[in-house]
């Protein structure tokens, strides 16, 4: 992750990735929304949003992916930063706090549509940038609210740390005590949508998530994970044949956990060390120069804080 802020901007937030280490679908909401159960962490590479205070609002774009961003600030289509700071910002008038023009700017290094979360990591960290740059102060609970209505990973990017989710993805149970993991990230760059591959999931109730006691070591750990699943894998390999050849890279650099995260397309392989995750990436990187390569590290333990998120 950069050490240094974007050029220009009173403030850079990070966006990282978020990683379902493992994803079961454990049931259907009557709205539709799926219940799932997930095992979530972050990595240390990911999206950067850069703020502001400017004259009038602006948003701004660059990085990798940012040709394929919606741009315009609809709540349905538009894009998640200026979704973010326009729910952020209705909430704070309503309480009588100035939430005045900002300058917004989005470095997308993250795929779109990707299983990785990163429009939802952009709308958190614009969220978390927004309350320090405003100076406004909102209960957890409620800033929870604004962040499940931007979408159901939304509250999870905003906690940041190792966490149990369930529900829809907005119930949260921070995990202390998650190892951090050199891992790898593979996209083969084929979006794929997160509302199709739950319409297409034929099983809606599988085996829940069982967190083992006294699972304390990265091994301990790894094997607990060998148990779960993704089960919106199957679905996804169905529909996009390179996550075969993306894995069977993965399991072959080394990968000791080959996975899909969250709805696809990307999969993360875990590795030993950060030595054979930088090995790995730079192997898959020569036989696939189309492919998202990234070899970074999962977020040390973090416990979530009782506090206000404020100034
Ligand atoms: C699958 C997951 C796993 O973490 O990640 P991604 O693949 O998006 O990264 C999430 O549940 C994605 O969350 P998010 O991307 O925020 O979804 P939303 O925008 O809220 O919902 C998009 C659509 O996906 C479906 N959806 C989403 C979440 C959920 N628990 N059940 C669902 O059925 C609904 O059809 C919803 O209209
Ligand atoms: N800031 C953003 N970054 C990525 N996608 C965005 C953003 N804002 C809106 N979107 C839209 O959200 C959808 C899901 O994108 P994304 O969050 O990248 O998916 P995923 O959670 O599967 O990685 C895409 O269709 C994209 O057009």
């Amino acid at each position: 992750m950069h050490q240094d802020g974007i050029p220009g901007f009173a403030l850079t937030c990070a966006a990282p990735a978020k990683i379902n280490l493992a994803l079961h679908v454990v049931g259907q909401r009557a709205d539709g929304h799926h219940l799932l159960e997930s095992l979530v962490t972050f990595a240390d590479c990911g999206d950067r949003i850069g703020l502001a205070l400017a004259d009038g609002d602006r948003f701004t774009v660059s990085g990798r992916f940012s040709d394929e961003l919606p741009l315009s600030a609809e709540s349905r289509g538009g894009n998640l930063v200026l979704h973010a700071r326009d729910l952020l910002r209705s909430e704070l008038t309503s309480r009588g706090i100035a939430a005045g023009p900002v300058h917004l700017h989005l470095e997308k290094n993250l795929p779109v549509a990707s299983g990785i979360g990163g429009g939802s990591a952009d709308a958190a960290a614009t969220l978390r940038g927004l309350l320090m740059l405003w100076g406004g102060s909102v209960e957890p609970a409620k800033l929870d609210a604004v962040a499940l209505e931007l979408g159901a990973d939304v509250p999870m990017c905003l906690d940041g740390g190792p966490l149990l989710a369930a529900g829809i993805g907005e119930k949260i149970t921070a995990l202390p005590d998650l190892p951090s993991f050199a891992i790898v990230l593979v996209n083969p760059l084929v979006a794929v949508s997160t509302p199709m591959i739950f319409r297409s999931l034929v099983n809606k109730t599988n085996p829940p998530l069982v967190l083992p006691k006294g699972v304390n070591t990265a091994a301990e750990w790894l094997s607990a994970m060998a148990d779960m699943r993704n089960d919106l894998e199957g679905p996804v390999r169905g529909l996009v044949p390179a996550i075969e050849e993306v894995s069977g890279c993965l399991k072959a650099a080394g990968g000791t956990l080959v996975r899909m995260s969250g709805s696809g397309a990307t999969c993360f392989g875990l590795f030993d060390s950060d030595e054979r995750a930088h090995r790995a990436a730079e192997r898959i990187s020569a036989s696939h120069p189309e492919w998202y390569v990234c070899a970074a590290r999962t977020t040390a333990p973090r416990i979530r804080s009782g506090a206000q998120r404020s100034l």
